[in-house]
């Protein structure tokens, strides 16, 4: 088999620290700007950053159709945060006007953990690895709501937000609210990898 090319969407947001994420797992990437260039991947990253500015520069660089149609037609993809957004088909507390490349049947809340604790970290059970994940969160949305083929992998475990949905599954579609690609776990990134070759 040979070894699935993986895009990261690098148009705003942490894109280096995807790429870099990924090369210490062995696996190469490549940088999706470019409409001829989403023709050329087996599945896609969309990173943190922020939403609504990505949201214009996927349509300013004429990204959004393309990327729109593979996602229709089954290519895996992972979005952290921003990301999570950017693959839910409902926001709520989005900005006017805002869309998203959609794919996921959730209902994102965009910065739901408020202003007062808009960054902070947590230890997270997460469905499939056997230690907890240590999650950085950063004006972080959570889910609202999922639809029946969705898997919730990850809640919030206590305070105000405890039972608050952070990562779901939805066939080759992954989202978290919190950001794997910052610091030195790998477990989420190496997960998305076995779902990308799974459907190769
Ligand atoms: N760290 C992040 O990706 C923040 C997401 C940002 N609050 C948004 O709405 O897009």
């Amino acid at each position: 088999m040979t070894t699935p090319r993986i895009g990261i969407l690098a148009v705003q947001g942490d894109v280096r620290e995807h790429v870099a994420a990924f090369h210490e797992l062995g696996v190469d990437t490549v940088p999706v700007r470019r409409p001829e260039e989403v023709g050329r991947i087996d599945a896609l990253v969309v990173p943190g950053g922020e939403s609504t500015v990505m949201d214009k520069l996927v349509r300013t660089f004429g990204l959004y159709e393309p990327l729109r149609e593979r996602l229709e037609h089954g290519m895996p993809a992972y979005g952290s945060c921003a990301g999570m957004i950017m693959l839910a088909d409902r926001v709520s507390d989005g900005a006017a006007g805002q869309q998203t490349l959609g794919g996921l049947d959730i209902t994102v809340r965009r910065n739901a953990f408020g202003r007062q604790v808009d960054s902070f970290e947590a230890e997270l059970d997460f469905v499939g690895l056997d230690e907890p994940v240590h999650a950085v969160f950063i004006r972080a949305p959570w889910v609202d709501q999922v639809g029946d083929g969705v898997e919730v992998l990850a809640r919030v475990g206590e305070g105000p937000a405890a039972g608050k949905i952070v990562a779901v599954r939805q066939d080759g579609l992954l989202a978290t609210s919190f950001h794997p690609e910052v610091g030195t776990d790998r477990r989420i990134h190496a997960e998305f990898v076995k779902i990308v070759s799974s459907r190769a």
